[in-house]
């Protein structure tokens, strides 16, 4: 991450253990580091875009002569707290140096040094509620009605779309014959709102899509059930849970499946939502239409078929654990690659066999080897990606790099870039990386590993060309990995 680094800020305060500390001033330095995002003030040139360095370093005189601490370590922690109220910053490195400390032997220096993190996870606690939301349609221009209807959903408040099934095209399923088909889809919802309070935003997003609810069935712009609540069971007419009729529809049952093929329905028809669907009398009467709706200018409006599509990944997790995914088909990811050490090269390719390993896991291309200047003193790095084909989840992946990392030694740093169909946004599953945005050490092996590369829709070669530390980065070997054993 980007930094901005204040050196040597000095005053006099009151701070110390012994009573004459109390009493008489002495000299307190002060470095600070605070790492944040300055791609936006580099491109505006306007100090709203950043953080005042001048009234960071003013804030640092303000504490250093203001309240009494006995303690160094206290001092540091109230400077960092201060960075942290910026919000731009993302974290505050602060060491208080006390040159002129009471200490009874020659020295030159004493100092502590404390890193504090801006706490940016939506840590999921015991009020955050997990929903299955089936979508559905066959009134006006559906696709963009459903699509606009997911993004409603996401912005509904303190809550978070974390899986978008495939669309289906659907026979209308209990309407005469006649009715034009469905459009259906499924998505997963972590939310802090209670079921009704779901349901209540629900029906305004219904309502504001031209839903007009009549007693019986009937064509419409757009329909939103509740499918599932927490596994919470409850036969409320105002909110049934599970939703009453989900167990026999494939048009409910189908795209569920595809977003977690290990969904389980609770309730009077309990059972897994595969064999549900097996069971259902309209199972033969959905067509997958498109895995990537929400995003391809033309998606649905031709079938694919035979093609390439795949689930999109399910971040769902239960009873607060990232649950393991295990998808039929194989999706792309991107890993990258970093490390400090003189063995980098070698630790990459441990890394690289590594994940080759792993059944399911096919690597498809590696990038040049790069090397990368760091300006802060700390050892260059060395820096690659990776592209592979894989069957698992993207948080399973992320946490079998951990392992990697780890069983390769120290020094290693594997991200999770990129994964095809996969947007979250969890604290512990971040995809795409959003660090990667603006990291030429990630972008630029990328681009030469794969020259239409996009991340979250924009082409690579664009986010490189904006990246803020493209002169640190340069190529250093194309063909490191030819000549050792892979
Ligand atoms: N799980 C649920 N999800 C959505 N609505 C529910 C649920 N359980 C009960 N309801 C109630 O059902 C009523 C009718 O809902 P709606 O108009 O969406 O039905 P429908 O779409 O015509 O039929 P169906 O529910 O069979 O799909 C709503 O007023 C709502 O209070
Ligand atoms: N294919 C299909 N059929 C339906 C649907 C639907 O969403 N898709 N919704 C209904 C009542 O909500 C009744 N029938």
């Amino acid at each position: 991450m980007d930094q901005i680094r204040l050196t040597g800020i000095r005053a006099a305060g009151k701070h110390g253990v012994l009573d004459f500390e109390h009493e008489r001033a002495q000299t307190f330095v002060v470095d600070a580091t605070l790492s944040l995002d300055l791609a936006p003030a580099g491109r505006s040139d306007a100090l709203d875009d950043t953080v005042d360095y001048g009234a960071i370093a003013k804030g640092i005189v303000a504490i250093i002569e203001g309240e009494h601490a006995d303690l160094i370590e206290r001092l540091a922690a109230r400077i960092a707290d201060m960075i942290l109220q910026y919000p731009a910053v993302q974290r505050a490195e602060v060491t208080v140096h006390k040159p002129n400390a009471p200490i009874v032997v020659p020295f030159d220096d004493v100092s502590v040094t404390v890193e504090r993190f801006r706490e940016t996870g939506r840590a999921e606690s015991a009020d955050t509620h997990h929903a299955i939301i089936a979508m559905g349609g066959n009134q006006g221009d559906v696709l963009s009605t459903l699509r606009d209807a997911v993004r409603c959903i996401d912005g509904l408040d303190s809550t978070q779309v974390t899986g978008i099934s495939p669309l289906y095209r659907t026979d209308a399923w209990g309407m005469p014959t006649g009715t034009p088909d469905f459009r259906n889809a499924v998505v997963s919802v972590n939310t802090k709102l209670t079921a009704p309070e779901l349901l209540a935003g629900l029906q305004r997003i219904e309502a504001s899509h031209g839903r007009v609810r009549t007693d019986h069935w009937t064509s419409r712009t757009l329909d939103l059930d509740i499918i599932d609540f927490d596994g919470i069971v409850s036969d409320d007419p105002d909110l049934t849970l599970p939703h009453p009729r989900a167990w026999q529809r494939a048009f409910v049952l189908g795209p569920w499946l595809a977003l977690d093929p290990d969904a389980e329905l609770v309730g009077a028809h309990a059972g897994s939502v595969a064999q549900l669907l097996f069971e259902s009398s309209d199972r033969e009467h959905i067509n997958e239409l498109a895995e990537d709706w929400m995003v391809a200018d033309d998606a649905a409006a031709s079938p694919v078929t035979g093609s390439c599509h795949e689930e999109p990944a399910s971040l769902q997790t239960g009873s607060g654990q990232h649950r393991i995914e295990s998808l039929a088909r194989s999706r792309r990811a991107v890993i990258s690659m970093d490390s400090p050490s003189t063995d980098a090269e070698r630790r990459f390719r441990k890394a690289i066999v590594s994940i080759d390993g792993i059944p399911g896991n096919q690597v498809e291309g590696i990038s040049p080897l790069y090397h990368v200047s760091q300006l802060d003193g700390k050892p260059d790095n060395m820096a690659a990606v990776m592209q592979i084909s894989t069957r698992m989840g993207a948080a399973e992946l992320i946490t079998v790099l951990g392992s990697i990392e780890t069983s390769v030694g120290g020094s290693l740093d594997l991200d999770l870039v990129d994964m095809e169909g996969v947007v979250s946004d969890e604290p512990n599953c971040q995809v795409p990386w959003p660090t990667a945005r603006n990291h030429a050490a990630v972008l630029a092996p990328w681009l030469d590993m794969d020259p239409d590369a996009r991340l979250g829709g924009d082409p690579v070669s664009f986010l490189l060309a904006m990246a803020p530390d493209t002169s640190q980065v340069g190529l250093l070997t194309d063909n490191w990995i030819i000549g050792d054993t892979l």
